[in-house]
């Protein structure tokens, strides 16, 4: 029984119909699990159902058959089937809030599992129903305390995984500018906090005008004694609203980066591996990284900005209001710094994407030299890689300078205007002041002299913001060149989901990689049946790579078809087909972390015994037992501690744990010593037992034992059949085999004239 799709709506005629249980899918699944262990199980089926799909139980991996299923194994299993599952603690309260028809599931404390599929708020009860009861089930009211005994929050919430949802947003400014909007309560706590501290830091201003105009004048001490109150009161305020927003700004500012980190993430492992083989590391990084500028410049300088704007909207009338004339000409000199700004803000715009190029290149040096150090080391290549770095950071350095320069010139200009509206405006107060029947008094001109820098400071501000848009334009496009490309998500979350048997076949398949005029692959059409051990031969480019890539849905523009078990691959979801097969390359990577950990890989629902199982499969289990602390030997980076052989091994028992009923080798065994060779030749037969085996290998020796070998030449498929067969009838094999085994004859068996080593 597969895990199926259906239509979504077929259910929720039913409403709370999802407590309707079917124990019978468990039960034909025929595993013998505990009361608590169905529980669990049957809630989240009926999750499933009621969302249209019907999971098999058969796909979900229990550690033991008694221990409850942890939330891990249960979202995983959910995911499987294509929905969209996240296990998160919650309250009563919030469950009493949720305004949702779906039911939810409760992870009781006991190890079970409740299913809640309504509320009562006029008596304050959830509506729970037993997952394991019958639908004709009253549902149970149940209020907090009673909850809180049995359950301490963990909750499973289910939905239909939706189509384009935000993930699928392409990275730019709108879909930043929702980001923090979707923050808005606390957006707006930062706007109103900001507008009383600028109008707090305002208020001395009119009190230093006060001091001068009237305490002064007058020796009014009651009017001094109350000025410094107001002052000191107000600084008072300033202080604790400042410390707030500031909390609010970093509050906002790691929640945003919680979010993108997130979603980057997300995006980048969707990414095809295609993508990755084309692009440098060091270049991918760095432009990923730029978000975090744009981020900067969203919370921190573009919120300001607009803050200080709004205040000179307040201030501009109180300044025409003091003097028309003064005003205009702090109008008239914030615009001419507008103008100045303006002028330079495309050449700016240019250098700076130039700037981030040259950045970009340079990482790439340095991250290429230390993925690649053992090699450069080797080859004593750091000479070369030093004047390689040093070129990159003269042309950046150069443009670093380039650009202050150019930046220096706006700086410059502006600065007799910025002063005009601090000291200037003054000079021209006092000469209203000499020649106008009503002048304004000596403190109105201080007072009007620090409110003229508070408008020329903003404007200049709103005017150098336009050029950090700039900036933040090319850096959202560098993002946006990586992440907004097209991914492989929808074919990782949708599609078929079937039960493999393992019978491949290609049907007139041509795949040209990018960039290329000659197809890697060239009309191939072959056909094996499941459980076939199947060898491919042929000289250096002739396509076999390509086909195993082509099988694990890495290139997906081919064109004719390829179907596992007669389905077409386009239509299985690719997630599932990669967790299906497994895969054996000639280098593989082995993650930080204990030996077993590495067999597990991270997959829920593996034990220690699956582990073992995996290792005594793929022969590894002997050296593994010698390793000081056995399956808990730590694996450094890179894995020095481990032979070529051991690693093999290793990750031989890592594609085989989770059974895969397909199972490629690329050259898996090319690197080893003849040694480690047979040894996990040797396994090869044992392993391929009960699944189809795709073996890639340019020693024809390690293939012999195959069912069937595919012999290749430019992208076609140009004999298949046994070794036997192809020694007599394939001139390509023949000659391969003869070139390799030139001891041996065609048969495979030593040839008696072998010429025997001897020493001197
Ligand atoms: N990522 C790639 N981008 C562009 N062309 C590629 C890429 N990978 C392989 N090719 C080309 O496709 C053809 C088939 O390559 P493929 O790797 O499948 O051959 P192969 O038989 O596995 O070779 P080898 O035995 O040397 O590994 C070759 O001409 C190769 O140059």
């Amino acid at each position: 029984m597969n895990d199926t799709q259906r239509d979504p709506g077929a259910n929720s005629a039913t409403g709370h119909g999802a407590a309707n249980l079917d124990m019978a899918a468990l039960m034909d699944a025929e595993i013998n699990v505990s009361p608590l262990v169905q529980a669990r199980l049957a809630a989240v089926m009926n999750v499933a159902r009621y969302h249209g799909v019907e999971l098999n139980p058969e796909n979900l991996r229990l550690q033991t058959d008694d221990a409850a299923p942890s939330p891990l194994v249960l979202l995983d299993w959910l995911k499987d089937a294509g929905l969209w599952a996240r296990g998160v603690p919650m309250t009563f309260r919030q469950l009493m809030r949720i305004d949702d028809a779906a039911p939810i599931v409760l992870l009781l404390d006991d190890g079970g599992a409740a299913l809640v599929t309504g509320r009562d708020p006029e008596n304050q009860v959830l509506l729970l129903r037993d997952p394991r009861g019958r639908a004709s089930d009253p549902a149970m009211p149940v209020d907090e305390l009673r909850l809180k005994q049995v359950w301490s929050g963990a909750t499973l919430l289910v939905r239909t995984a939706r189509e384009g949802n935000d993930e699928e947003q392409a990275f730019n400014f709108t879909m930043l500018g929702r980001l923090v909007w979707s923050d808005r309560a606390l957006l707006r706590d930062i706007g109103i906090a900001s507008i009383t501290i600028t109008i707090l830091s305002i208020i001395p201003i009119f009190m230093v005008m006060r001091v001068i105009g009237t305490v002064i004048q007058y020796h009014s001490w009651n009017t001094l004694a109350l000025v410094t109150v107001l002052i000191i009161l107000s600084t008072g305020f300033e202080m604790i609203l400042t410390f707030g927003r500031k909390l609010l700004e970093v509050m906002i500012a790691t929640k945003l980066d919680a979010r993108l980190n997130l979603r980057i993430f997300d995006r980048l492992v969707s990414l095809p591996i295609e993508f990755f083989e084309r692009e440098q590391a060091g270049v991918l990084t760095y432009k990923v990284q730029q978000i975090y500028q744009v981020r900067e410049f969203l919370t921190g300088r573009l919120m300001n900005t607009f803050i200080d704007v709004f205040m000179v909207v307040l201030l501009l009338p109180i300044l025409f209001y003091m003097s028309a004339p003064m005003a205009w000409t702090v109008l008239i000199a914030a615009s001419l710094i507008a103008v100045i700004i303006g002028i330079f803000l495309r050449p700016l715009g240019i250098m700076t994407g130039k700037l981030i190029a040259a950045e970009s290149a340079k990482g790439s040096v340095l991250v290429e030299t230390i993925y690649g150090i053992r090699t450069v080391k080797a080859l004593a290549l750091e000479p070369a890689r030093a004047a390689d770095w040093d070129r990159k950071v003269a042309t950046s350095a150069n443009l670093g300078m380039e650009m202050g320069q150019l930046a220096n010139w706006p700086a410059t200009l502006v600065m007799p205007l910025q002063r005009y509206s601090q000291y200037g405006v003054m000079i021209f107060g006092a000469y209203i002041a000499m020649n106008s029947n009503n002048p304004l008094d000596i403190g109105a001109l201080t007072g009007y002299m620090l409110l003229g820098s508070r408008v020329a400071g903003p404007l200049v501000s709103l005017a150098t913001v336009m050029q950090d848009v700039q900036k933040a334009q090319a850096a959202i496009w560098q993002v946006g060149s990586i992440l907004n490309r097209p991914n492989e998500k929808r074919a990782l979350t949708h599609g078929l989901r079937p039960r493999f048997e393992g019978a491949v076949e290609f049907d007139d398949v041509t795949f040209s990689y990018e960039g290329s005029k000659t197809p890697a692959l060239d009309k191939m059409s072959f056909k094996i049946p499941a459980g076939t051990m199947l060898g491919l031969v042929g000289r250096s480019g002739s396509g076999k790579s390509t086909v195993t890539r082509l099988l694990q849905g890495i290139n997906r523009d081919y064109s004719g078809a390829i179907k596992i078990d007669g389905t077409d691959m386009r239509e299985i979801n690719l997630r599932h087909l990669r967790k299906s097969f497994g895969m054996v390359l000639q280098d593989n990577f082995l993650f930080r972390g204990s030996v077993k950990d590495n067999i597990i890989a991270g997959r829920p629902g593996l034990s220690f015994e699956d582990a073992v199982q995996a290792a005594r499969l793929a022969g590894a289990e002997e050296f593994i037992e010698r390793m000081p602390q056995g399956y808990d030997t730590f694996i450094q980076e890179g894995s020095p501690n481990l032979s070529g052989g051991q690693k093999q091994r290793l990750a031989i028992a890592r594609a085989v744990i989770s059974d895969p009923k397909v199972l490629i080798l690329d050259e898996a065994t090319s690197a080893l010593d003849p040694e480690s060779e047979a040894l996990v030749n040797a396994n090869l037969l044992r392993i391929a037992q009960g699944r189809t085996m795709v073996i890639v290998s340019h020693r024809l020796s390690s293939l012999i034992d195959c069912d069937l070998i595919m012999v290749l030449d430019r992208g076609r498929t140009m004999d298949i059949g046994t070794h036997h067969e192809l020694v007599e009838r394939c001139a390509i094999y023949r000659h391969l085999w003869l070139q390799q085994n030139r001891h041996l004859d065609p048969q495979g068996k030593t040839h008696a004239a072998a010429p025997k080593p001897t020493l001197a």
